[in-house]
């Protein structure tokens, strides 16, 4: 889809479309689609970026908790969505062995205990070695410094979305 046809989208059509750039978050798309124009696929990642960062803490804190775990429940009982699932199928998290599936969900258990909402970390830039990593890594972080880098993760993972959803404007004739 190019730019010009996201521009010309109803609302309805927008939020069918970009409803999951956000985990589960439709709302983010509802009100993206008040910015439009939009002039490339890097406005629309503005906007959306925007858009959560003038959340205040207890929506940011809200988007998080909208995430599934990585290898939690959702993927286990199939009920991660596409996005997900692929991202999460990418990183290895469907092939854990037992060892580190364990380790993943008591990390997981213990981080959400700690911070009140879920580890969040864009899967398609990672494995599951680096993700174990900044699992353990994170849990020592304080709520405020975590609250930023979780989000920032949201957004990496928002990007990758959009990327996937908007081809780039090609300039002049194609
Ligand atoms: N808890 C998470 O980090 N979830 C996810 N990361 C991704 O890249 N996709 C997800 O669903």
């Amino acid at each position: 889809m190019d730019i010009a046809v996201v521009n010309s989208l109803s609302y309805e059509q927008f939020v069918e479309v970009f409803g999951n750039a956000v985990e589960k978050c439709p709302l983010v798309a509802a009100a993206v689609w008040s910015s439009r124009p939009f002039t490339s696929i890097a406005d629309i990642d503005d906007a959306f970026g925007h858009f959560i960062d003038s959340l205040p803490d207890s929506g940011k804190e809200g988007v998080l908790r909208c995430h599934p775990d990585l290898a939690g429940r959702d993927l286990q009982s199939g009920t991660l969505t596409a996005d997900s699932l692929a991202e999460q199928s990418q990183a290895g998290l469907t092939q854990l062995g037992v060892a580190e599936a364990e380790r993943i969900a008591v990390l997981n258990s213990q981080y959400k205990l700690r911070f009140g909402f879920p580890f969040v970390i864009c899967a398609r830039m990672n494995d599951k070695t680096s993700i174990l990593q900044q699992l353990s890594q994170r849990l020592a972080s304080d709520h405020a410094h975590e609250l930023t880098h979780a989000i920032g993760e949201v957004k990496r993972i928002c990007s990758l979305r959009l990327q996937a959803l908007v081809c780039p404007t090609h300039l002049g004739p194609a």
